[in-house]
């Protein structure tokens, strides 16, 4: 479960974030949506450390993630991916799967069978020994998740997976993604302006606007909430 509770974020004179609070049970996804600015990405940023929250708490099953560096909160068990895909260009989709497993125990026919695991359900293992740069966007997508889905996360942060990816790879996408908590135990945080896919996959969804919470519910109750319509669905 990870809990945060009362998140503030300043840049300056800008709160970014305004007291973010919100659970993510075990074996759930949380939906975030939200205009340009609101937050999202400030919001993942402070939960895998690469910004440190200027107050607030967040913890994942009981253990504080406040003040650790990205690499800390990743060997806590925390996998991110990013609006543009960062994968390692020039190394094979083989070996990118490879670098999160450099530390973790295990034998190398288990770290091998997940490697192969995952290059499968999002159907690159035919390719796994072309070079990452020859894949297009979307794929580059589904590698960063295999990526990290192989070092087995407790919760997985998804930035705006669909941006930039074809209707048939965002189907599979979609997929891999539903399947993800059942079948790992893990939690999810998907931030996506895709309306569609947030609310086909996600059990809880939160609507942030200028960094503070403007509707938290599951998808009926954020579709007819008013303050919802008029600030973000404009409709
Ligand atoms: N490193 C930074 N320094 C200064 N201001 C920042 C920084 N990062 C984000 N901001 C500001 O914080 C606010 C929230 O930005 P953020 O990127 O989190 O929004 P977002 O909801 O993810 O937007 P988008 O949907 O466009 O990705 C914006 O006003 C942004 O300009």
């Amino acid at each position: 479960m990870l809990r945060v509770e009362g998140l503030i974020k300043q840049f300056g004179g800008l709160r970014a974030l305004d007291g973010l609070e919100f659970e993510v049970p075990e074996r759930s996804i949380l939906g975030v949506l939200g205009m340009n600015g609101s937050g999202k990405t400030t919001m993942l940023n402070c939960i895998n450390g690469l910004y440190h929250a200027t107050e607030g708490a967040i913890s994942l099953n009981g253990n504080d993630l406040i003040g650790l560096n990205p690499a800390q909160v990743f060997r806590r068990g925390v996998g991110r991916t990013f609006q543009v895909p960062r994968v390692f260009s020039r190394m094979t989709l083989w070996e990118n799967l490879a670098v999160p497993l450099l530390s973790i125990k295990m034998t190398r026919r288990d770290k091998d069978a997940l490697r192969t695991k995952w290059l499968k359900k999002v159907e690159l293992y035919d390719l796994r020994h072309n070079f990452a740069e020859e894949l297009s966007g979307g794929q580059q997508k589904l590698l960063e998740l295999a990526r990290i889905m192989v070092s087995e996360p407790r919760l997985v942060l998804l930035d705006e997976p669909f941006a930039g990816v074809n209707p048939s790879l965002a189907r599979l996408l979609i997929n891999v993604i539903r399947e993800m908590p059942k079948e790992t135990g893990c939690s999810v945080i998907l931030v996506s302006h895709d309306l569609t896919s947030i609310y086909e996959l996600s059990d809880d969804i939160i609507v942030m606007h200028e960094g503070r919470l403007l509707a938290h519910g599951d998808a009926e109750a954020v579709k007819s909430n008013p303050d919802v319509i008029e600030a973000y669905l404009g409709a």
